[in-house]
């Protein structure tokens, strides 16, 4: 048994502020996208990667990406990220596990694929994550409401990996309901399915504002390799 991943790349990077789609940006002298497709490329379990890309980047997108074995498909994304995804999983084959992991997320670990993978396939959903180090408030209009107790809370990553049929379910439900959520995980939610939480790392980072291209450099180096090798 193995897994499909489709990985949303047709944001605009608006919050890191560069004159184009972030995940053409270089790290290492290759784009974002380029070292998060490595990632599932070099992954045992995984045998397709599907990507939503814009239009405009299709071109460019299948020249970064001809020497992977593994990349099946680009389709065109939509005007969100939930929109670019539900596009590309309306158009997979059908599989047993779907995972979905953003194409500004370069960094996941081989151990939390694996992790996620055995978490989908025993209980249909699980999702990366780490626990929130700082104290997190609710303010209103600068004044503070009340301190959230954080003991409970975490913050989500991707992958977020699902039964294929639940997935889709998921999705569609969301479509009919005019719901749009800012993760997969929210809408098998609404579903009233349990969705378990795989302990990720602080490496798995988002590269979504330009400090973030910082921590990147200084996770590349940290670990010594090329992220992508
Ligand atoms: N319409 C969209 C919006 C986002 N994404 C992808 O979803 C991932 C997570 O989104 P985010 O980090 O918010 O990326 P952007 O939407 O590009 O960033 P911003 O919100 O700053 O414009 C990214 O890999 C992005 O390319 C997508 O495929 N389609
Ligand atoms: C799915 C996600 O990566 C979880 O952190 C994130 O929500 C996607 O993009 P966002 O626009 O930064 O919320």
């Amino acid at each position: 048994m193995m897994y499909t991943v489709i990985i949303p790349a047709a944001g605009q990077g608006k919050r890191m502020g560069s004159d184009k789609n972030k995940v053409l940006l270089e790290l290492n002298q290759r784009p974002i996208i380029f070292h998060t497709v490595s990632r599932f490329e070099q992954d045992a379990s995984c045998n397709a990667i599907y990507l939503a890309a814009r239009q405009e980047e299709l071109t460019e997108l299948t020249t970064i990406l001809q020497g992977f074995t593994k990349v099946k498909g680009l389709v065109v994304g939509g005007s969100e990220r939930q929109y670019s995804i539900h596009n590309v999983l309306k158009t997979i084959p059908p599989c047993e596990v779907v995972m979905v992991h953003d194409a500004a997320r370069p960094f996941v670990s081989h151990e939390t694929l694996t992790q996620l993978y055995d978490g989908a396939l025993a209980r249909k959903a699980a999702i990366a994550a780490v626990q929130v180090k700082d104290t997190i408030k609710v303010v209103n209009d600068l004044i503070i409401d009340h301190t959230l107790d954080r003991t409970t809370l975490w913050q989500v990553q991707t992958p977020q990996a699902f039964a294929y049929d639940l997935l889709m379910e998921a999705y569609s439900q969301a479509e009919r309901d005019g719901f749009l959520g800012t993760d997969d995980a929210s809408l098998v939610e609404r579903l009233g399915h349990p969705v378990s939480v795989v302990v990720s790392d602080y490496d798995n980072i988002k590269l979504t504002t330009p400090e973030d291209l910082y921590f990147a450099e200084a996770i590349m180096k940290k670990r010594g390799i090329e992220c992508s090798e």
